[in-house]
């Protein structure tokens, strides 16, 4: 099974995602990856080198056909949960500018998630959990890219946890049940 967490930054998506993965005892990977192009998206959220948003969507689409042939190879053996996948491309760069239809195109070779859990939030809490100190990390960009991800969890039907108010727990046992209710219908 391929399981994905998204949500804006600061949604707990690594702390859930590495929580199911420990007890799913799934292999757990994330986006942007630790590749050579994963570094150098890292460098420009960090604020460090300049690239059109163009030239980022290009990046992400590319580190995401590297890492998803390691996902698929995987998935012959063991189950992989990943923290932000395609749905990421589409929410923060559709939100920045770059056109929609293009993301999708150059993102076609992507695998489809069997299941995909939004995380929501207050993007204020999200933002002190975080410090705000990457290039997408303010108030203004981060509350459009959550009304992104609400459009898109209509259109591919993702399972939405508000996690206001609530624990890394509460949210962990919430995540479990809809887990445990998505297996028992395989
Ligand atoms: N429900 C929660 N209640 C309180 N603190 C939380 C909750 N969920 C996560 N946190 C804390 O918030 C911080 C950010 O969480 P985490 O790194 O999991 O978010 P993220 O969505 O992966 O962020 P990013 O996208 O920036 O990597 C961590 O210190 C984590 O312990
Ligand atoms: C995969 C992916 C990520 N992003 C953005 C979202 C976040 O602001 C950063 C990644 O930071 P994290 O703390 O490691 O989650 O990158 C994006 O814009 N597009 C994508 O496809």
């Amino acid at each position: 099974m391929f399981i994905v967490f998204e949500g804006i930054d600061g949604s707990g998506k690594t702390t859930l995602s590495k929580l199911l993965s420990k007890s799913l005892n799934a292999f757990w990977t994330c986006e942007p990856t630790n590749s050579p192009i994963g570094k150098l998206i890292r460098e420009f959220l960090q604020k460090k080198v300049k690239l059109d948003d163009r030239t980022l969507a290009l990046l992400f689409a590319a580190d995401r056909v590297e890492h998803t042939k390691i996902i698929k190879d995987i998935l012959k053996s063991r189950d992989v949960v990943c923290d932000r996948y395609l749905y990421s491309s589409i929410a923060y760069q559709s939100v920045a500018g770059v056109d929609e239809d293009f993301i999708k195109s150059i993102n076609r070779y992507a695998l489809k998630p069997d299941i995909v859990f939004l995380l929501t939030i207050d993007v204020d809490v999200a933002l002190k959990r975080v410090k705000g100190k990457d290039i997408f990390e303010n108030k203004s960009f981060l509350q459009k890219v959550q009304e992104k991800y609400l459009e898109l969890a209509e259109e591919y039907k993702f399972i939405v946890i508000d996690t206001t108010n609530k624990t890394i727990d509460e949210v962990y046992k919430e995540i479990l049940e809809h887990y445990k209710k998505y297996s028992n219908k395989l």
